[in-house]
């Protein structure tokens, strides 16, 4: 498990993150995710004793990461793929690892298994694709055997298949009883890939809940109705202060509404229903309406997400 306490850090006048208080549980792939610039790598060095919080602490199972025994063996991290000696080779590179963090030998080949790297294990990783090179930081961030797992946008300029790769990947490290935390500002991985949400702006704690409560509490909650007598309905719905639009001669939207409310109000007045479904939005949705405050580059958040293609948390 982890935790950041009143996790804090300033760098001059700039607050990067600010007050941070959340938990991160064994079990699941938890997400952490914000707009750029949102603090998100400047809370995942502190957690890994790589910046000094400056005010406020991150507990491991219990301890602060310089209280650990075996940093490698409790937690392992993949901050930045590209940071591997370009002249070493994948297997050499974690041999050397292996040896200075006291970890049996017979390891490095375990891991590199695990990752699908045994048969490039000798060639020179700085001529690794950047796929290889996200595989080779998840090799090495198992080396240890860790219960807890960090990995910041581990799928950043990977192609579908390697962007499938690691989510099912991160899925199976959890399923065997492991906490990960996997940063990303890409909004619709995040929903295919995590069960819970930690999210920040600005440095600060936006939500932390299920993927599912995210986009249930942030997202446009509606009602879509078709009826063939819509436009009656859509006056008595109106008449209760309820925000109503016709889509189509038999079809509403009407926002803010649940099912129960319309399927009674319909019953009421003998209305006949053709069709009453909940509209949810999509973490895209949510994600923008909880975060709009806290966007700093908003131009860039907007196009992102106009580019994803989400419909609601499909799993
Ligand atoms: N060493 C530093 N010196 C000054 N400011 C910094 C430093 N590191 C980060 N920042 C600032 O702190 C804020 C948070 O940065 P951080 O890299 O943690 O965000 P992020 O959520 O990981 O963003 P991204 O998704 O773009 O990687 C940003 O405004 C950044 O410019």
């Amino acid at each position: 498990m982890i935790e950041a306490i009143g996790l804090t850090k300033r760098y001059g006048s700039k607050v990067a993150v600010n007050n941070l208080a959340f938990t991160v549980k064994p079990g699941r792939v938890t997400g952490f995710l914000g707009p750029n610039g949102a603090g998100k790598s400047t809370t995942m060095r502190m957690m890994l004793g790589l910046d000094r919080p400056t005010a406020g602490e991150v507990r491991i199972d219990g301890k602060l990461y310089r209280e650990l025994k075996h940093p490698l063996r409790t937690v392992g991290a993949l901050l930045d793929a590209k940071w591997v000696h370009p002249n070493r080779s994948a297997r050499t590179l974690l041999q050397w690892m292996a040896k200075s963090n006291g970890i049996p030998a017979k390891r490095v080949d375990e891991v590199l298994g695990m990752v699908g790297l045994e048969e490039v294990a000798r060639r020179k990783a700085g001529g690794f694709s950047l796929g290889m090179s996200q595989r080779l930081g998840i090799a090495t961030a198992l080396l240890g055997d860790p219960k807890i797992l960090l990995f910041d946008e581990p799928v950043n300029g990977l192609d579908p298949e390697g962007i499938h790769w690691i989510r099912r990947f991160m899925q199976g490290l959890a399923a065997e009883g492991r906490t990960v935390f996997v940063s990303s500002h890409l909004l619709s991985e995040m929903a295919l890939t995590a069960e819970e949400l930690v999210v920040i702006g600005r440095g600060q704690l936006i939500a932390q809940c299920s993927t599912q409560q995210f986009v249930d509490n942030a997202g446009t909650q509606g009602v879509l109705v078709r009826s063939p007598e819509a436009a009656q309905l859509q006056q008595l719905a109106s008449a209760q202060g309820m925000s109503v639009r016709s889509t189509a001669p038999d079809t509403l939207v009407i926002d803010d509404a649940a099912t129960e409310q319309i399927g009674e109000l319909a019953a009421q007045h003998q209305i006949v229903l053709h069709e009453l479904t909940a509209q949810r939005g999509s973490l895209e949705d949510a994600f923008i309406q909880m975060t709009g405050d806290a966007v700093e580059y908003q131009t860039d958040l907007r196009a992102a997400s106009s580019a994803l293609t989400t419909s609601g948390v499909a799993r």
